[in-house]
């Protein structure tokens, strides 16, 4: 049966998505369906799809990740080929942008609204760049996956980083290095996750730290995607990785410069001497339309 959706088009630094509300869970596409309208010749084009559905129209697996502490709304979130990620950065604000412009929700400044992912629950708030999203945790592997890919010559060394979402950091010498990728092919990493990853490829900035803030340049090739403008997740694992390569003295403040721009990334103690992730940055939502579905 056709199907036809009322969509927004959003985007975060030129990482762009298809949202759509469905609050009752009644509208569930199949990875054709969104391949279709991700697909940039002959669909809407997206490099992911962000389904608006309630958490307690969830089922009772995907409904147990956003109980405690409860979120009335999960971001169910699909790559450009159909797959699911457990978690998207840039998506998470352009969805509370949509959320609240839809008038499904009021975030008043300096008012926390939990979102429920695949992840668990996500803390986003208003901020001056545009929405500022709390990342939770995240793991730093020790192995250390080799990474090649089109015009890097020979093979790196990687660092694997989950952020709720898998991905591994490469880091370049110079500008010419990242420059010279061609990223319209898949990187090889050498083992191979067993989920796929996300592949970061950055440059520190020279010099390194600039008025107590770290700088980096990345470009990024998306699980699911393909290269895409920007990866909010993937900047968060950058500056993990370069804080972690550059030890002690390093930063808690983070720039991450993106082919679509400049997101702010921190890192900052928790209550049970855990630190988490912040990831500051825009959302626009673009148009609005209609499209039906075979
Ligand atoms: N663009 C996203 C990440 C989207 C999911 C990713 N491709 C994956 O499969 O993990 C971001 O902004 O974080």
């Amino acid at each position: 049966m056709a199907v036809k959706l009322h969509f927004s088009k959003g985007h975060g630094t030129g990482n762009d998505f298809i949202l759509f509300a469905d609050p009752d869970g009644s509208l569930e596409l199949t990875p054709a369906q969104i391949q279709v309208l991700c697909d940039r010749h002959f669909g809407i084009g997206a490099d992911g799809v962000i389904r608006a559905v309630r958490s307690r129209s969830l089922d009772a697996g995907a409904a147990a990740l956003v109980e405690n502490p409860g979120a009335e709304w999960y971001m169910d979130y699909y790559n450009a080929d159909g797959s699911v990620a457990e978690m998207c950065g840039n998506g998470i604000r352009v969805y509370a942008e949509f959320l609240t412009r839809s008038g499904l929700v009021e975030l008043a400044a300096g008012a926390i609204l939990p979102i429920g992912t695949r992840a668990g629950v996500r803390d986003v708030q208003r901020s001056a760049l545009g929405y500022q999203v709390d990342m939770g945790g995240w793991w730093i592997g020790d192995d250390e996956p080799l990474v090649n890919a089109k015009g890097l010559g020979v093979a790196r060394p990687g660092l694997s980083i989950d952020v709720g979402n898998p991905h591994v950091v490469v880091a370049l010498s110079d500008d010419a290095e990242l420059e010279a990728l061609d990223l319209s092919y898949l990187p090889v990493i050498d083992p191979s996750p067993e989920h796929g990853a996300n592949v970061e490829f950055v440059v520190p900035g020279d010099p390194l730290v600039k008025d107590g803030v770290g700088h980096v340049r990345m470009r990024v090739h998306e699980r699911g995607v393909g290269e895409t403008l920007s990866c909010g997740t993937g900047t968060v694992a950058a500056a993990l990785a370069v804080r972690h390569w550059a030890g002690d003295r390093a930063p808690n403040d983070w720039r991450v410069s993106i082919p679509g721009g400049t997101v702010s990334v921190r890192m900052f103690p928790t209550e049970d001497d855990g630190e988490h992730l912040s990831l500051s940055g825009p959302a626009e939502l673009v148009y609005d339309g209609e499209i039906t579905l075979a």
